[in-house]
């Protein structure tokens, strides 16, 4: 049986979720419920508000071996990261974060004191983005913990940044390095003594670029955007495949982090390998016009927000593409973490 995790087949997942959906509610009724963008990208697009605003919808769900183990993550970084996961949702929308529903399902290992530490991470969290927490509902569970978020935000009406924008002549962009929290979650279970907290800190407290969201909708600079959950050769894919584009890739151009290249020297790991097929980075994946790369630089420079140019984008069937140091190209395989590699 295959192993739940990194598969070759990713888009599993998706087609379940398809499967289950697909179909059942006709497009006039969501567009007559208000409904902009349903099912599809990180997170809906609903009306309401004003005429000039549209919410964002989206939900996350951390479940105990899955997502986490005790030698894995503290107490407080399930609760902060579990909230950060649905805040990148948002940011790859060019949102901003306002409202978060918590679901909890708690088995009898966690006692009061380890949920008041998750409940401490998830507060923490939600202060750095100015999120505030309106309900959400609690269960026991017989043996793992599950948190699962609802998170709603707002976008300028008709502006949210989707995965479907990316045409022939753009960039591809990184709004940081990717890898990092792969390595951490390498270095914590293998308990390795050269980790870095930069990567542990990658896994456990990821940052999400909200920021760097808002510069891309605000210059309208943005033409696709995707945030790195599952890695970014998966998430390109989802771009090239939701936007019907090749994406070329070019090995010299991408973010290797000191911390982590030195963590996998000293440990006969392949970066490579986690940079592009990790996950749980957080950072944006987008591309945007070449005309706009200047400006764009300059002004993420001056907000100390890294940007990465990792590629560009070629008219052709949806493929992810890389060129290697070498001038060969290879293909990036639509491979990625995925919850249900046989379906
Ligand atoms: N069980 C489900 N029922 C309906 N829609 C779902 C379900 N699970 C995921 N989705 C939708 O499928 C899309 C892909 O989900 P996901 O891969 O989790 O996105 P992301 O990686 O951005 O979090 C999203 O639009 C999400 O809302
Ligand atoms: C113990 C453990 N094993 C493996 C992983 C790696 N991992 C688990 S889920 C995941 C992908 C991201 O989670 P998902 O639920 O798919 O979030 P989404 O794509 O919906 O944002 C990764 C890389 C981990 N974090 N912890
Ligand atoms: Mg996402
Ligand atoms: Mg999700
Ligand atoms: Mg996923």
């Amino acid at each position: 049986m295959t192993k739940r995790g990194y598969a070759v087949r990713p888009l599993d997942e998706f087609g379940l979720i398809r499967s289950w959906t697909e179909g059942r509610q006709p497009r006039e009724f969501l567009a007559q419920a208000g409904v902009t963008l349903g099912i599809g990208d990180d997170a809906a697009i609903v009306a309401g508000g004003s005429a000039a605003q549209e919410w964002l919808l989206a939900m996350d769900t951390m479940v105990e071996k899955v997502h986490f183990l005790n030698e894995t993550m503290g107490e407080s970084d399930v609760g902060y990261k579990a909230l950060s996961a649905n805040v990148s949702d948002i940011a790859a929308m060019g949102g901003i974060p306002k409202f978060a529903l918590v679901s909890v399902s708690v088995p009898p290992s966690w006692d009061a004191d380890r949920m008041k530490r998750l409940y401490d991470g998830l507060y923490e969290c939600a202060e750095r983005y100015g999120v505030a927490i309106i309900g959400g509902d609690t269960t026991s569970a017989p043996n793992q913990l599950v948190v699962a978020v609802t998170v709603i935000g707002t976008v300028e009406a008709g502006q949210a940044i989707r995965r479907s924008g990316a045409k022939p002549g753009q960039f591809v962009f990184l709004t940081g390095p990717t890898g990092l929290s792969a390595g951490g979650l390498h270095g914590l279970m293998n308990k390795a003594e050269s980790l870095s907290l930069r990567l542990t800190q990658a896994h456990q407290r990821p940052s999400p670029s909200v920021r760097a969201g808002r510069i891309l909708l605000e210059h309208g600079w943005g033409a696709s955007l995707n945030d790195v959950s599952d890695g970014v050769a998966s998430e390109a894919w989802e771009i090239a495949e939701a936007s019907g584009v090749k994406l070329l890739l070019k090995e010299t151009l991408l973010p290797l982090s000191g911390e982590l290249a030195s963590y996998a020297h000293d440990n006969g790991i392949q970066p490579l390998d986690f940079m592009l097929y990790g996950g749980e980075d957080y950072v944006l994946l987008g591309t945007a016009d070449k005309r706009s790369e200047q400006e764009m630089r300059v002004r993420f420079r001056a907000e100390g927000i890294p940007l990465f140019v990792i590629g560009e984008v070629e008219a052709g069937e949806p493929e992810v593409v890389m060129e290697t140091a070498s001038g060969a190209y290879k293909p990036v395989l639509k491979q990625g973490y995925n919850h249900f590699p046989k379906g």
